[in-house]
């Protein structure tokens, strides 16, 4: 038996509440079959597209009049709501249909991050939809939001994106996946909070949920981090014609290729970091990216590529 935290890409996880569904559907197929295996399992993922898409909607409802302006960090409670609901309904039809009996339950989790974190000077995390050059530089000029090129894919807006320190909510994701329950937890990276002298109080950031889930891991002492994101392995040469496939990783091999800029920014690397976070001086412990269909065969070792303490 392993006790694995499994991560959802954000944009593994389409771009449209009907695709969404579709895709959360099939995975929930193969996280079922991890739990009646007898595996705990906690369930992390992304929010890139859809923190983005909430906020991109809300500020337009806002600037048409329509509503208050909502902030990142409540489109980031908002999009663990969305993502959540998604899931915990398809992981509860999956085991209806098996006849198995267990609770499901997603947490709201707030993580902390420093407020003196340098990330909140230079953004760095895509969010929402692909633009074209064009269309980012008009957008960029009216709202004064930032664009970078996206690993290929086009023009994504960018924002902060602190570290993760603590997760406020630890205690309780501990007693629920003690209990047995299936638990999703760290959705989007958190909601990101500060600690002040009034208490805890949102920032606007989005925290990589890479970073967050290998934090996830290590709090739940897991021996697993399953990284599912759009692409079957990491490459090394990515998307060029000498493109290589990366089956197994160590520690050094990884930290050789980041040194070379193998792994793009806020996409590629944070997950690299992220395993490599969890499973440096563990060596009983492993890290797996690959797709969001490659789950059951990346279990059996034949899909992704592993990354070793
Ligand atoms: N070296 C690499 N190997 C594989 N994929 C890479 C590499 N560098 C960048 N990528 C891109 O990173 C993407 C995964 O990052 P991202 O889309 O941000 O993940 P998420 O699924 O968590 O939203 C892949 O779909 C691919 O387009
Ligand atoms: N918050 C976050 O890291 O989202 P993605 O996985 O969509 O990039």
């Amino acid at each position: 038996m392993s006790k694995m935290v499994v991560a959802l890409g954000g944009n593994a996880l389409g771009k449209s509440p009907e695709e969404q569904l579709q895709l959360v559907k099939n995975t929930a197929a193969s996280l079922i079959g991890l739990v009646r295996d007898d595996h705990q399992v906690v369930i992390s993922h992304g929010n890139g597209p859809q923190v983005g898409q909430i906020n991109l909607g809300m500020n337009y409802a806002a600037e048409h009049g329509k509503t208050a302006a909502f902030p990142f960090p409540e489109c980031g409670a908002m999009s663990q709501g969305y993502i959540g609901y998604h899931l915990q309904q398809s992981l509860q039809n999956e085991l209806a249909k098996r006849n198995m009996d267990k609770n499901v339950v997603t947490t709201i989790t707030q993580i902390e991050v420093d407020q003196d974190d340098t990330a909140f000077q230079k953004p760095t995390k895509p969010v929402g939809d692909f633009y074209s050059k064009e269309q980012a530089a008009q957008i960029e000029a009216e709202k004064g939001y930032t664009f970078v090129e996206d690993a290929g894919r086009g023009y994504r807006q960018v924002v902060a994106s602190p570290l993760p320190k603590s997760i406020i909510e630890i205690n309780s994701i501990k007693t629920l996946v003690e209990h047995g329950d299936l638990v999703i937890a760290g959705g989007g990276g958190g909601v990101p909070v500060i600690k002040t002298e009034t208490g805890l109080k949102g920032v606007p950031a989005v925290i990589d949920k890479d970073r967050s889930s290998a934090l996830l891991a290590d709090n739940i002492d897991a021996d697993k981090l399953i990284i599912l994101t759009a692409v079957d392995y990491v490459y090394v040469n990515y998307n060029k014609p000498e493109q290589k496939v990366l089956k197994q990783l160590s520690v050094e091999e990884a930290q050789k290729y980041m040194d070379d800029g193998q792994f793009a920014a806020g996409s590629m690397l944070p997950k690299v970091q992220a395993c490599l976070s969890f499973v440096k001086g563990h060596p009983e412990r492993e890290a797996i990216i690959t797709s969001l269909n490659g789950l059951d065969d990346a279990l059996k070792g034949n899909l992704g590529t592993v990354i070793h303490g």
